[in-house]
């Protein structure tokens, strides 16, 4: 095996109750030093993917290997390199910062530096006396991070850290996240159901719907099959002569305007170029493009 690949998996397959396939096939491949943005509607089969690679629910088909080793047989060596944040952890709302992560420490095998060090990591180092039931969600979220963070793991798995979080919450998470994989070094599998919410922190992605992977790749692929979707509704003296002389980009008139798919700027341009050399004017040249929420919609649709 490629070792790469810090997260593998081969034909994963799940049923919570007899006959419902609730996952189909799910190959995931998370490489070393990626922020994966798992991605889905609700019910989409996130969740039940994220516990299968930590062991939370029984293997039933398929294979799971992470850090290059199968996971069945590694179990206990696995996870020990793995934070996770799946379930919100009860965190003591009368207890400060550090008294919720002292909590935990001992059971982590954590040094008390080690929690000095992660209060710091997410920015929770000066909160002083302040009581947990007075953060706010983001503070929260980062304190339950910090948690998993105890064991200075490997690998990160996050389980919708951005539900519920306010536009400001949703910085502080991306400022972290993206601090921990730069300066730690840490590889970072997070699930959401919006794209807008992960996509300035993540650089790669996979699409889950209804139990299938539909799409798997780096937000770059992303934005490039983004590209191929985008259309311009062009509007002119004479749509009828228009939809002639710009017959080789299958055009389609939609009532008051022709609409034409495109995958790059220089097919604009040929036909702006095209419907000048036939003296017709233009009244209207609108490149709509599709911003990945919309992809993202049009991929879990289509897929229906
Ligand atoms: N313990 C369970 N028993 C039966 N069905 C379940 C169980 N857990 C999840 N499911 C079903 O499996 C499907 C996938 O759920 P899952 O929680 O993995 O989705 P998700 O993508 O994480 O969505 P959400 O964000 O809503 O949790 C859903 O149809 C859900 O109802």
């Amino acid at each position: 095996m490629n070792d790469n690949y810090i997260i593998k998996t081969t034909g994963l397959e799940h049923r919570h109750t007899k006959g419902v396939k609730t996952l189909t096939d799910i190959n995931l491949a998370v490489k070393k030093g990626e922020i994966y943005g798992f991605l889905g509607p609700n019910g989409a089969g996130k969740t039940t993917t994220l516990r299968l690679l930590l062991g939370l629910s029984k293997l039933q088909t398929g294979k799971i290997e992470i850090f290059g080793q199968e996971f069945g047989t590694n179990r206990i060596e696995i996870l020990k390199k793995i934070g996770s944040l799946i379930e919100t952890p009860s965190l003591y709302g009368h207890l400060r910062a550090n008294e919720n992560l002292e909590v935990y420490r001992e059971l982590y095998g954590a040094s008390k530096a080690r929690l000095t060090e992660v209060l710091k990591i997410v920015g929770l180092d000066k909160t002083g006396s302040k009581k947990v039931k007075q953060f706010s969600l983001g503070m929260k979220q980062r304190l339950s991070v910090a948690l998993a963070l105890l064991p200075n793991p490997e690998l990160l798995i996050l389980d919708e850290p951005a539900n519920g979080l306010d536009p400001t919450g949703i910085i502080e998470l991306r400022e972290l996240v993206k601090k921990l994989n730069k300066e730690e070094g840490m590889t970072i599998l997070m699930s959401s159901h919006q794209l807008s919410e992960i996509e300035k922190m993540v650089s790669h992605v996979g699409i889950i719907s209804k139990g299938e992977i539909i799409f798997q790749g780096s937000l770059h692929a992303l934005g490039q099959l983004q590209k191929k979707q985008s259309s311009v509704l062009i509007h002119t003296s004479d749509d009828q002569l228009a939809m002639d002389v710009l017959k080789a980009y299958t055009p389609e008139y939609i009532g008051h305007a022709i609409s034409i798919a495109y995958q790059d700027e220089q097919e604009i341009a040929k036909m702006s170029r095209a419907l000048h050399e036939k003296q017709l004017d233009i009244y209207l040249l609108h490149p709509q493009q599709n911003n990945l929420e919309q992809l993202f919609m049009d991929l879990t649709t289509q897929h229906a």
